[in-house]
């Protein structure tokens, strides 16, 4: 066992939500995971995860949003770094706190931002000097959402969404998003997609090349055409009025309205920075969503930010 040398401070990590552009989901793997291509962009919509040392292991977390996380050692971010703290025989403990900017079990993967950014603010604090490679093969373990919001940008996931390929994605894209009253649970929603489907033929995914040219083009028009999500059918089976909530934004000018991952956010793809905002104000005049968010992507992922900031 080593002790470690603790920095005198604490370490804030920023980390973003994300919204996949493409989510393909083929068969039911032997290890009860799916096969997926998924293309992921990181959106800012923003967690910020504090560590510093302590006696105990602990977790708080704040804000508006954190309603439903847990403060125990289920909280993915104390997952995260305890796993960390074994891979490395690190014999010290962190309390974590969380300011959640991320709708929780909204199909962003706030928990696995988290775990990501709890990895990157460990490997800080405990001076670890680690690979981003290393850090996202541990968070592969928990969540195979956690090495993408340790990467960030605009990436391929293949195998259960873990296996990462950078993406040539030209420009910014300007996105709103709808939240949702409750969360869904992302094994029900790959249930109910595989109930609904039974009898279809499921072919093995891969990713489109017509969402990466559109990517490359850095053209909201060209990539609103292709923007997909097979889990949106199940999603909106689970949560009828979700369909509603697309139909609006699409009437109040929205290119393109897709369910974000497991939902039951919805994602808006805008324009521009000036029709985002419209679409926001219509959207929370009409009363039909819980409230509403407005961000651009990609933006990066974990990354150390001077001390949380209000
Ligand atoms: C659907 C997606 C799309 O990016 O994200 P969310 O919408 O949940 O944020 C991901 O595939 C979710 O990733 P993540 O939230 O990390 O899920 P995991 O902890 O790895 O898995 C939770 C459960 O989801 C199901 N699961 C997940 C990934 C996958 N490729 N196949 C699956 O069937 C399994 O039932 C698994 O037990
Ligand atoms: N740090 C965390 N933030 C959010 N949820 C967490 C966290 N740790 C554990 N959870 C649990 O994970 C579940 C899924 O949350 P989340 O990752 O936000 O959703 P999704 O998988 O839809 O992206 C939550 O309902 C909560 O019980």
């Amino acid at each position: 066992m080593t002790s470690a040398h603790l920095a005198p401070v604490p370490v804030t990590v920023r980390v973003p939500g994300k919204v996949n552009l493409e989510l393909l989901v083929g068969g039911l793997r032997p290890d009860g995971f799916h096969s997926l291509s998924t293309v992921f962009q990181a959106v800012s919509l923003h967690d910020d995860v504090t560590v510093v040392e302590a006696d105990d292991w602990g977790c708080t977390v704040t804000g508006p949003l954190a309603v439903g996380v847990p403060e125990s050692g289920d909280n993915l971010a104390v997952r995260a770094a305890r796993a960390l703290a074994r891979v490395t025989e690190i014999d010290t403990a962190v309390h974590i706190t969380i300011r959640k900017g991320i709708p929780v079990a909204g199909g962003m993967a706030g928990g696995s931002a988290d775990a990501a950014a709890a990895l990157v603010a460990c490997d800080r604090l405990w001076e670890l000097g680690m690979a981003r490679e290393e850090l996202e093969e541990i968070g592969a373990d928990l969540g195979s959402d956690v090495p993408f919001l340790v990467a960030g940008g605009t990436a391929i996931g293949s195998g259960r969404g873990e296996r990462l390929a950078p993406v040539l994605a030209r420009g910014t894209f300007h996105w709103v998003f709808a939240l949702a009253e409750g969360g869904l649970s992302t094994p029900t929603v790959f249930a109910e997609i595989d109930r609904l489907r039974a009898d279809r033929d499921i072919p093995e995914p891969s990713p489109t090349p017509e969402l990466m040219g559109a990517l490359r083009s850095g053209d909201p028009t060209q990539l609103a055409l292709h923007l997909r999500n097979d889990l949106q059918e199940a999603a909106i089976a689970l949560r009828p009025g979700l369909q509603e909530v697309i139909d609006d934004g699409l009437e109040f000018g929205a290119l393109a309205g897709i369910v974000s991952g497991s939902g039951p956010t919805v994602a808006f793809l805008a324009r521009d920075h000036e029709t985002a905002l419209d679409l926001a104000v219509a959207l929370t005049a009409s009363g039909a969503v819980r409230d509403v968010r407005r961000a651009h992507g990609p933006v990066h992922g974990a990354h150390v930010i001077p001390g949380p900031v209000d």
